[in-house]
């Protein structure tokens, strides 16, 4: 489907409608139907615009955009460097906000009741590598598995799997010592630790030998199987997204097309997913508006050499969605007040300036950050412990 919303949700099963229902207009059985369809969607985003910037001169990354991944699926986000697909990423597990338009994720908003996000339903591997240097490879996965509400014996499992499976070396090896290769599998490794209903991974292969690569794919295609994992991956290496179910190609803040790789290919008549996207590329640069001109990620797609913004990125500390951090952090979370987001220090107070209520809370909710869990005030401790005794000196 092009340019136009995603349709890929079932039909509302047959129930007796509510007497509110019956007693409303038309219209409102159907905004109610579409409501519950997005709400079982894994992901469902609807009218995103997204700006960083000034009012006077604004960036619009994300313009109108709308996005739909469907509960077990594979879900490859692709496009050049600086279309927006972080920014994108960062607003879906509740680490930016949007401007205008909506985003559901398990049948939730991020930061609202029964969203997951944050939480330990969302497993989220962040484009920049942000784990705490100081920590081992066995301590980084502790501390993580038991923020997420996991036990000892189970995350002592599920390390030992990682290890092998994702080529880790010895599991004593501190992390700032390791390539940052070995880092960026870390970092995967803890997205993975809790199994998460829904991954979220931006880039997971970049300086992955091509074996690993596949095996990488191989693991998501299995746990995506049986229709209760979903997982939404970006990656430079266009092709292998064709083991996606879903593709969304995204230029100028918008998805062009968001359908599976064969549907792309023989629509386009293309040999190859590349091809598609330069042909849709153009398409969408001769129809290009001035608004659209405006935007800044115009950036060429032949080339394909997508590099690395420089900003510095914002990280969640012990949220339970990003979790990875150089250095203490105090980014805000963001939860939605009846019609409004607000952001949240991660000590729960409203950021200056900013009124609104506390509670972040979700269904979910013993590694919600509004609660401080047995496990989780362990993983702290551990942490403070070992980087005051790390640092010595
Ligand atoms: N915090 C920020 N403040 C201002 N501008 C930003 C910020 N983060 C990103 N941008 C800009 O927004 C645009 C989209 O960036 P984003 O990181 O979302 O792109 P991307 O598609 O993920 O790129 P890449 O593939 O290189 O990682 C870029 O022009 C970038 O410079």
């Amino acid at each position: 489907m092009l340019l136009t919303e995603a349709n890929a949700t079932p039909d509302r099963p047959e129930t007796t409608p509510s007497p509110d229902v019956l007693a409303s207009p038309r219209n409102l059985q159907s905004q109610q139907s579409s409501l519950w369809t997005r709400r079982q969607q894994a992901v469902c985003v609807r009218h995103a615009f997204k700006q960083y910037g000034s009012k006077r001169n604004p960036n619009h990354v994300l313009s109108n955009l709308n996005m739909t991944v469907a509960k077990g699926t594979i879900y490859g986000l692709l496009g050049a460097s600086g279309c927006g697909k972080t920014t994108l990423l960062s607003c879906i597990v509740g680490r930016r906000r949007l401007n205008t338009g909506e985003i559901y994720v398990l049948g939730g908003r991020p930061g609202t009741k029964g969203s997951g996000v944050p939480g330990r339903r969302v497993g989220y591997m962040p484009q920049e590598i942000a784990l705490y240097g100081e920590f081992s490879i066995r301590e980084t996965m502790m501390y993580f598995g038991w923020i997420f509400g996991m036990g000892t014996s189970e995350i002592n499992d599920r390390l030992q799997f990682l290890l092998n499976f994702l080529d880790l070396p010895s599991e004593n090896r501190l992390v700032k010592n390791l390539s940052g290769g070995q880092q960026r599998r870390v970092s995967f490794a803890v997205a993975l630790m809790h199994d998460p209903e829904l991954l979220i991974l931006d880039e997971p292969t970049v300086g992955v030998d091509p074996l690993l690569r596949q095996s990488i794919w191989n693991h998501l295609v299995q746990i995506t199987k049986d229709g209760n994992k979903t997982v939404i991956i970006t990656t430079h290496y266009i092709e292998e997204a064709r083991q996606a179910h879903t593709i969304g190609l995204m230029r100028s803040g918008k998805l062009l097309a968001e359908e599976s790789p064969q549907v792309l290919l023989s629509m386009y008549g293309c040999q190859s997913l590349e091809e598609v996207f330069l042909k849709l590329s153009r398409k969408q640069g001769s129809n290009c508006n001035v608004t659209e001109l405006n935007i800044s990620n115009n950036v060429s797609l032949a080339s394909l050499h997508w590099g690395r913004k420089d900003e510095p990125v914002y990280v969640t500390d012990e949220s339970g969605v990003v979790g990875l951090n150089f250095h203490q952090s105090k980014e805000v979370l963001i939860t939605d007040s009846s019609n409004g987001l607000n952001h949240y220090e991660m000590n729960g107070r409203a950021p200056k300036g900013e009124k609104g209520d506390t509670s972040v809370d979700c269904d979910d909710c013993s590694d919600c950050c509004q609660l401080t869990t047995v496990g989780k005030m362990r993983a702290l401790l551990q942490k403070n412990v070992l980087r005051m005794w790390r640092n010595v000196g």
